[in-house]
C-alpha cells in the first residue's frame, strides 16, 4: 500500500499513455498569506451564494489551507496537477462535486503526509458544470426507466475527454452511486467511493410528524417506487404522491416549508410552461404534502438536516443501493491496469498521474465494499434505480452483511433477506450481492417485483 518512492514530476511523462495531454509543470502558487487561506472554494468555483458551507467533510480544506502552497522557501519537488471536474449544474450535484473535489485534494495531501512522500504532490480541481438529459426530461421519474439519465452526457464528455478541446475538457465526474447504472461504462472507472455518508431515508414533514404520528390518509410525497412500496407497507392509510424535481422543490411540497422550493415556486406561479418544463409531473403544487421521503445524505450535504423530522431506520426503510455514497470516475487510462478489482492497491493498479494516485488514497474501502454488494445484487436482478428494491451492506465485526427488500410496487407483499460474507475484498462483496440476488429470485422476487429477466 505505502508508495514511499514515487517518481518524481519530471519522470512522469514517461507514463503518460499518448492521448493524455502532459500536464503544464507545477501552477505558480498562490501569494496569499497562510492566514488568509479560504477554507473552501479555492480553486475549486467560488461558492454560489445560496450553498450552504460544507458539511461532513473530513478536513474540508484545499491543500492551501494545509499551507502546503505557502511554505516559505517553496518546496521545488512539490508538483500542482490540476483537473477538470464535470458537474451537473443542480444544488446537490454542485455540493457533492465540491465536497468530493476538497476531499481527494486534503486526502491526498494527508495521504502523502502519512507516508513521508518526498516528492509531495497536490491535486486540485476545477468545476465545470455540464447540462445532463435528466435535468430537462418531464414525467414521473419512475418511467423515465433507462437508469443513468442524468449521468449519460456527463459520462460522454468525460470519454470524450481525451481529445476534447481545453474548453470542453473533463478529467472526472462525481456521482451519487445510487443513481449510477450498475453496469460498468466501457472505457471508465470508478476509481474512488468515498465514505459513506448517513444512508438512511428521512421522513420531512410538516409540524414535527413522524410515520406514527402522521394523520390517517396524510398524503406523503416520494418518486421512488422502493419508498412508495415500503411506506404503503408501514402505513397502508398514507396517500403516496408522485413527485420529483430537485431536492429543494420536494421539500417545498410540504405545507409549510414552501421557500424551501427557493425561486422555482415563483416561476411555477407565473408561467405554467416553465414549470411543466422544469418540474414535470402533472398537477404540482408546493405544499400540497403532509410529508415528503428524501435520503439523509443529501439534505445533510444541502445544510438541510435540520427540516428531518424522523430518521427512518433500515430495518423499517431500507435505502437504495448505493445511497449515500459518492462515486469518483475516470477515464480509465488513468490507470495502467484500471480492473475494478484491483483499484484498491495501487502497485497493481498502477495509476498513470497525479489524478489516479490521488482518487486511490482517497477511496474508502468499506464504502466500497458494501456498494459493489450492494450493486451487483441490483445488477444480477438487472433492476434500475426505479426498480422496489431496498439494499444496505455494511461492516459489522468482520463480517460484510447485506440486507435486502424486494416489494410489490403497492407494498403488500415483500420479500426480505439478509446474508454475509467473510471475503472482504471486491469480488467477494460482489459474489455476496449475487447470491443474495439469485436467493430473492429463488424466493419469486421477479414476478413479485414486476422485474423483466430474461
Ligand atoms: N435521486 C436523487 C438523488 N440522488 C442522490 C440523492 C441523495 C444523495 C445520495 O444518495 O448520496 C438524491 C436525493 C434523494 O434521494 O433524496
Amino acid at each position: 500500500m505505502a508508495r514511499r518512492s514515487r517518481s518524481s514530476p519530471s519522470t512522469q511523462p514517461v507514463l503518460i499513455p499518448p492521448g493524455l495531454r502532459k500536464l503544464p509543470p507545477a501552477a505558480p502558487v498562490d501569494a496569499a498569506p497562510a492566514d488568509a487561506a479560504p477554507t473552501n472554494t479555492t480553486p475549486v468555483a467560488p461558492a454560489r451564494p445560496n450553498t450552504p458551507p460544507d458539511r461532513g467533510v473530513r478536513a474540508g480544506r484545499s491543500a492551501r489551507a494545509y499551507g502546503l502552497s505557502h511554505t516559505s522557501p517553496i518546496r521545488r519537488d512539490m508538483s500542482h496537477h490540476e483537473y477538470i471536474l464535470g458537474t451537473r449544474g443542480s444544488a446537490l450535484a454542485l455540493t457533492q462535486s465540491r465536497i468530493a473535489a476538497e476531499t481527494v485534494t486534503s486526502l491526498y495531501t494527508e495521504h502523502q503526509a502519512h507516508h513521508g512522500a518526498a516528492d509531495a504532490e497536490v491535486v486540485d480541481f476545477t468545476l465545470r458544470t455540464v447540462k445532463t438529459e435528466g435535468d430537462v426530461l418531464t414525467g414521473p421519474l419512475a418511467t423515465l426507466g433507462g437508469t443513468g439519465v442524468f449521468a449519460a452526457a456527463l459520462r460522454q464528455r468525460l470519454l470524450d475527454g481525451e481529445n476534447a478541446s481545453e474548453e470542453n475538457r473533463v478529467d472526472m465526474a462525481v456521482h451519487s452511486l445510487k443513481d449510477l447504472p450498475s453496469a460498468p461504462c466501457p472505457g471508465l472507472v470508478i476509481a474512488a467511493t468515498l465514505k459513506r455518508e448517513d444512508p438512511r431515508d428521512a421522513l420531512v414533514a410538516r409540524d414535527g410528524l413522524t410515520l406514527d404520528t402522521l394523520p390517517e390518509g396524510s398524503r406523503v410525497g416520494t418518486g421512488s417506487p422502493r419508498r412508495a412500496a415500503q411506506l404503503r407497507a408501514l402505513r397502508p392509510d398514507l396517500e403516496i404522491v408522485d413527485i420529483r424535481g430537485n431536492v429543494g422543490t420536494r421539500i417545498g411540497r410540504v405545507k409549510g416549508l414552501e421557500e424551501h422550493a427557493g425561486k422555482q415556486v415563483v416561476l411555477r406561479q407565473n408561467t405554467e410552461t416553465s414549470e411543466r418544463a422544469d418540474h414535470g409531473v402533472g398537477t404540482e403544487r408546493s405544499g400540497d404534502c403532509d410529508a415528503v421521503v428524501l435520503a439523509v445524505s443529501g439534505l445533510k450535504r444541502l445544510g438541510k438536516e435540520e427540516l428531518i423530522t424522523e430518521y427512518l431506520d433500515p430495518t423499517r426503510m431500507l435505502p437504495a443501493p448505493g445511497q449515500g455514497a459518492l462515486a469518483l470516475e475516470v477515464r480509465e487510462s488513468e490507470f495502467e491496469n484500471p480492473d475494478p478489482a484491483v483499484l484498491a492497491d495501487p502497485e497493481v493498479a498502477r495509476p498513470v498521474r497525479a489524478l489516479g494516485r490521488a482518487l486511490l488514497a482517497a477511496n474508502h474501502h468499506e464504502t466500497r465494499l458494501a456498494v459493489s454488494a450492494e450493486r451487483a445484487l441490483l445488477r444480477r436482478l438487472e433492476a434500475g434505480c426505479a426498480a422496489p428494491i431496498g439494499a444496505y451492506a455494511h461492516v459489522v465485526e468482520g463480517d460484510l452483511v447485506l440486507s435486502v427488500v424486494v416489494a410489490s410496487p403497492d407494498g403488500t407483499d415483500m420479500l426480505r433477506h439478509t446474508s454475509a460474507t467473510a471475503e472482504l475484498d471486491v469480488p467477494g462483496a460482489e459474489r455476496l450481492g449475487v447470491r443474495v440476488a439469485e436467493d430473492l429470485l429463488q424466493m419469486g422476487a421477479a414476478a413479485l417485483a414486476g422485474l423483466d429477466l430474461k
